[in-house]
């Protein structure tokens, strides 16, 4: 898939899943990956804290080759020398990571920016420095980072809707309150908990689309 075809999907599929193995239920991130896709996501986003720069080029290989079988797109958390190694579809930095400039001028052209953001100032930023789409939160209260910042205001969630480029809302997203952000206008969802915190993962994809599907 090109660049623009991921960049489409982010606009048209709502569920953009992070793996982290200690919030997985007990399963491996392979077997969190494998579930997942088989629930039928295509965007998935390998975020892994706790493991040394080896065993998550290992891991980010076996579950990007998963994510070729089912033409899903791969992005790679924080390390750009990582998500180039493994040919990831795109890299997420923070404002506390590898800035876009230098990202774009390791990973190339093709690989898709995003990039964490919680204020308009950074929103603009970004933009400006190139990102293809932004990471805005938290939203609501989250167990699964920590040091999150305060919940975005609703003027950075107005201003956020004007953006040029695709928003992905992150930070305590599940199915109570996902309809009422795509009621908002939201039409991207980054979730860890909701998703490969549970236990049964293709239901609780399957709530998750439910909830957002208009008729
Ligand atoms: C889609 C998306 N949005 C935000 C984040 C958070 O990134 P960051 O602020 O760098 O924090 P860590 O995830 O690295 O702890 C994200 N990963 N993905
Ligand atoms: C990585 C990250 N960045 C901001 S909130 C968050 C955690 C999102 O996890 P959850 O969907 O379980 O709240
Ligand atoms: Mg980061």
């Amino acid at each position: 898939m090109t660049k623009e075809q991921h960049l489409q999907r982010l606009r048209d599929d709502p569920l953009y899943v992070i793996l982290g193995e200690a919030l997985s239920c007990g399963r491996t991130n392979v077997q969190t990956a494998a579930d997942v896709l088989a629930a039928g996501v295509r965007i998935i986003q390998y975020r892994e804290k706790h493991k040394t720069w080896r065993e998550k080029y290992a891991e980010a290989k076996e579950i990007r080759r998963l994510c070729r079988k089912y033409d899903a797109t791969f992005i790679m958390n924080d390390a750009v020398d990582l998500a180039v190694a493994c040919k990831a579809d795109g890299i997420h930095v923070g404002q506390d990571d590898a800035p876009v400039s230098f990202v774009r001028q390791w990973a190339g052209p093709q690989m898709l920016i995003g990039v964490s953001t919680h204020t308009e100032e950074e929103m603009t930023e970004a933009v400006r420095d190139g990102a293809d789409y932004v990471g805005l939160g938290p939203f609501y209260p989250t167990q699964s980072k920590r040091d999150v910042h305060a919940p975005v205001t609703p003027k950075v969630r107005q201003f956020a809707l004007q953006l040029s480029i695709p928003v992905v809302a992150i930070g305590g997203i599940g199915k109570a309150n996902i309809g009422a952000l795509y009621a908002e206008g939201f039409r991207s969802f980054a979730m860890i908990s909701a998703v490969v915190g549970q236990v049964q993962i293709a239901a609780a994809v399957q709530a998750l689309r439910q909830a957002v599907a208009v008729d």
